[in-house]
């Protein structure tokens, strides 16, 4: 049976530019029978995910439009689903999701591929589940806790996100905000628990939990995080300078951190962070409560569309 196409749209993602791509696109559809939601805020393109995998018991092709929140909240909303695969069109001011992923970037190939993939069978891949006194959710990308998540909160929560986005330079925004969260961010001591296993990190930075290498718009926090392996990979920074911690900032875009002793890398499936007082902690980029936080990954829960590189290693 053919899959059924269904678009999700974020509207509002990088100030409008998701609208305008969407608009363009969908004069490409013409001959193609597709049905399209726009989401109205927050937690929207969960909600509707969610109930549109309820209703539809066909094969689905669910198609998020937007940034690393909205197909955030699009696999949020079927994680389970088997009867959903899910492609992307990015259009966010990050596109983390994309990048690790290995989907194409520009709209017009994201589109020529999910039509080419269309009918394969997806490929099932991991999510990290978390739960803390907020609630619970799953991420894809990452989930950071302390220095990461603070610049996070305070992108999310500013207007200048929407001016660099207005002036073409939203990838800047990251950068901008962890420069002055660098001199206003105190170090706290981490305690992580890790398969049973309890480690200490004192006058800790942050540690981010990565299903996938990439976050904060194109930083290789984790260059070997493999999302289908079902493990998730971690990173914690800690007894470090607030001047180095600007060098393995610059280094992260290549993945050079790595070699700095302040960076300690590890793996699980199951764990738990706290700290001494409660950090604020992001999933995918998005606010998500604070320490303590249980993190367990679940594995091969959701399905993507078939990449071209998926097809090479076929064929290889
Ligand atoms: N109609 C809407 N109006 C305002 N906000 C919305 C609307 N629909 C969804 N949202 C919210 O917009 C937020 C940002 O979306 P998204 O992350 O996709 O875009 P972005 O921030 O531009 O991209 P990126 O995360 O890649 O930087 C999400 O938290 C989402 O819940």
């Amino acid at each position: 049976m053919e899959k059924r196409l269904v678009f999700i749209v974020n509207p509002s993602a990088k100030n409008g530019v998701s609208k305008k791509i969407w608009n363009k696109l969908n004069y490409k559809l013409d001959n193609i029978p597709y049905e399209v939601f726009y989401t109205k805020h927050q937690k929207h393109a969960q909600d509707l995910a969610h109930s549109i995998a309820l209703s539809i018991s066909d094969p689905i092709l669910m198609v998020a439009v937007g940034g690393d929140g909205t197909i955030h909240e699009v696999i949020n909303g079927v994680v389970s689903f088997q009867h959903v695969t899910i492609a992307y069109i990015p259009a966010g001011s990050g596109n983390d999701f994309a990048k690790g992923y290995k989907l194409p970037i520009k709209p017009d190939e994201c589109l020529a591929h999910l039509l080419q993939m269309k009918e394969n069978e997806g490929v099932f891949f991991d999510t990290g589940k978390y739960t803390n006194k907020t609630g619970q959710g799953h991420f894809v990308n990452s989930l950071g806790a302390g220095f990461d998540a603070s610049i996070t909160r305070r992108v999310n929560s500013s207007f200048t996100k929407k001016w660099l986005n207005f002036l073409g330079l939203g990838k800047l925004v990251y950068a901008l905000f962890m420069l002055i969260e660098l001199f206003r961010y105190r170090p706290t001591t981490i305690y992580l628990v890790i398969n049973g296993v309890e480690y200490t990190f004192e006058r800790a930075w942050f540690v981010t939990i990565s299903n996938q290498a990439f976050y904060g718009g194109g930083m290789k926090i984790s260059p070997l995080a493999d999302p289908g392996d079902g493990e998730l990979n971690i990173t914690v920074v800690s007894e470090i300078s607030r001047i180095m911690i600007l060098f393995i900032f610059l280094s992260v875009f290549w993945g050079g951190h790595i070699k700095f002793k302040a960076v300690h890398l590890l793996k699980g499936t199951d764990i738990l962070i706290h700290s001494t007082a409660n950090i604020p902690v992001h999933a995918d980029g998005e606010f998500a409560g604070e320490t303590p936080v249980q993190i367990k990954v679940c594995p091969h829960s959701w399905k993507l569309i078939k990449t071209y590189e998926n097809v090479k290693q076929l064929i290889a």
